[in-house]
């Protein structure tokens, strides 16, 4: 296995493998003492939010990290920004431009969506931050549902060559960062740095709940990471759920 990068983090272990049916699913099974990042260049079943699929040719960034925070449940959620940020940062190390993050935790470039985060725990104490990156494919925006902000990917838009080994050397270091950050000075910090990126802030968009849709002006995010939309009806405050934009992005 190929050494990793040289600003790997301290203590933590990396795992590259030929192919597997999730890398969080194997992450899960593992469920390591040590925080361990798991790298698959070929994914057989690889899970989306929600349950849905996600698309994921070789060549594209899959890699889950698995640790145990030690905090609760609340602030185990909030690390779905702390990831963001993280891929923020390391994608624009690496030269692209054009980002933005869009709630609760997609990284956008150019409006389009470039990565997702999967956030989850299988069990008590034990958190997994599942990332894809379409660092050479995106989906065909036909096999999505309708709405949904259309995927981009890094040639696309004539971005960087970057190959997946070479995103975890750029982003364990990144994430490590943004959680020495969140440790250090909690989420006001982290928030502060995910508004100043976020998508169509100030703007109209649709949050789609279960059995309920609101569309709203996207006003804020809270300190618990909840989305404050300004409706017809006065404000709502929205823990979970699918955001639409009200138009597509310019090509
Ligand atoms: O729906 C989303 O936006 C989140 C997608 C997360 C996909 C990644 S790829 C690596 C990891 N393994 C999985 O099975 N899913 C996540």
């Amino acid at each position: 296995m190929p050494a990793p990068g040289a600003d790997w983090p301290e203590g933590v272990a990396r795992i590259v493998l030929s192919e597997v049916d999730s890398t969080s699913a194997e992450a899960a099974r593992r469920a390591p003492e040590q925080a361990t990042w798991i790298l698959a260049h070929r994914q057989t079943a690889a899970r989306g939010r929600r349950g849905r699929a996600w698309d994921c040719p070789i060549g594209n960034f899959a890699a889950s990290l698995v640790w145990r925070p030690g905090d609760g449940p609340a602030a185990m959620a909030l690390r779905s920004f702390v990831a963001a940020l993280a891929l923020r940062d390391a994608l624009r190390g690496l030269g692209v431009t054009g980002l933005s993050l869009k709630w609760p935790n997609d990284v956008l470039l150019r409006e389009r969506k470039l990565a997702g985060i999967l956030l989850e725990s299988p069990a008590p104490g034990l958190l997994i931050l599942g990332i894809g990156v379409n660092l050479v494919h995106a989906p065909d925006p036909a096999t999505l549902e309708a709405r949904a902000v259309p995927p981009v990917s890094l040639p696309e838009v004539g971005g960087p060559t970057i190959a997946p080994e070479a995103f975890l050397d750029a982003l364990a270091p990144a994430f490590a960062a943004r959680e020495a950050q969140f440790r250090a000075a909690g989420f006001p910090a982290i928030r502060a740095d995910w508004m100043a990126d976020a998508a169509r802030l100030g703007e109209e968009i649709t949050a789609r709940l279960p059995g309920e849709t609101v569309t709203g002006r996207f006003a804020d995010v809270d300190g618990e990471g909840c989305l404050i939309l300004v409706t017809a009806n006065g404000p709502r405050r929205i823990a979970a759920a699918d955001i639409f934009f009200a138009e597509a992005p310019c090509s």
